[in-house]
């Protein structure tokens, strides 16, 4: 198995794409029209609020899932024991931000729900006929008008040498959601699984996009498309003093979306937070 970028102008850019995340659940993008300086302004006052103690007057909301989650609630990921080492913010555009910070991320927030429609389609497109037949509705569709999807500022801190020693940056996982797109953190260590159990690069050279299948994608394609398991690893000697900061934006369908017979987006989504400990 092996990541290559797709460049999104290509002519046959679809086909590749779509291909990619039918082996692998992740497709990379270069030359895609998400503005890197627009990542870049996000990441650097993204790390003002996270270094600034005022952080804590947005402590997350537990009824709506929107604010400030320190790394006393970070994630348990599924079968795990040990926290993630990290902290992050979720931003819906209804929930709560600090007034400075939130004119960035709506502008983000809507350029990239954009993009992945217009990559939701593409997916629909080149799905063969006897998975597109178990799409309740139109892919791109599904995600429209959502007030579900979730934009995640995650900062993994500089590691102090005090870490449990099994615990690490994101523990291995898979993604609840449809799609997520995810611009390069601006530090390595995301990782993922290939199906013989090994730890592949993802591929991290700054203004490519990452895109990956999540459960709900897989259980609307009868498993056609995976959602693969990923993982943010420890860095190493000199770069455990840098702190790396990602944006995931987390494609969620409207809640009575049906994805199968067996699940709305809805029902899915509560089963999933119930698992993760965090509702
Ligand atoms: O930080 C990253 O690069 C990936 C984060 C991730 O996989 C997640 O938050 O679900
Ligand atoms: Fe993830």
């Amino acid at each position: 198995m092996q990541l290559v970028a797709v460049d999104y102008q290509a002519d046959n850019a679809e086909e590749l794409f779509v291909q990619s995340l039918r082996e692998t659940g992740f497709g990379v993008l270069k030359n895609h029209p998400i503005q890197q300086s627009m990542v870049s302004g996000i990441y650097e006052s993204w790390q003002g609020f996270f270094d600034s103690e005022d952080k804590h007057q947005y402590l997350y909301n537990k009824g709506t899932q929107d604010g400030f989650f320190p790394q006393s609630v970070s994630e348990v990921a599924k079968g795990f024991t040990k926290k993630d080492i990290k902290e992050y913010y979720h931003f819906y555009p209804w929930g709560q931000c600090p007034s400075e910070l939130r004119p960035q991320l709506e502008g983000y927030y809507g350029q990239a729900t954009e993009l992945a429609k217009e990559l939701l389609g593409w997916i629909e497109k080149h799905s063969p006929d006897e998975v597109s037949k178990l799409y309740n509705e139109p892919l791109s569709n599904m995600i429209k008008d959502s007030d579900q999807t979730l934009l995640r500022v995650l900062h993994y801190p500089p590691l102090q040498g005090d870490e449990e020693p099994d615990a690490i940056r994101a523990a291995a996982h898979e993604d609840i959601n449809l799609i997520t797109i995810l611009p390069a953190a601006n530090e390595p260590g995301l990782q993922v699984q290939a199906k013989d159990g090994s730890w592949l690069e993802v591929p991290c050279d700054f203004g490519n996009l990452i895109v990956n299948i999540g459960d709900m994608l897989q259980e609307a394609s009868g498993g056609y498309f995976p959602s693969t398991t990923h993982r943010v690893i420890n860095p190493e000697n000199a770069d455990m003093t840098k702190s790396r900061i990602s944006l995931p934006l987390f494609l969620h369908p409207r809640p009575d979306v049906k994805l199968s017979d067996r699940h709305t987006a809805g029902s899915y989504l509560q089963e999933r937070l119930r698992e993760l400990g965090v509702i």
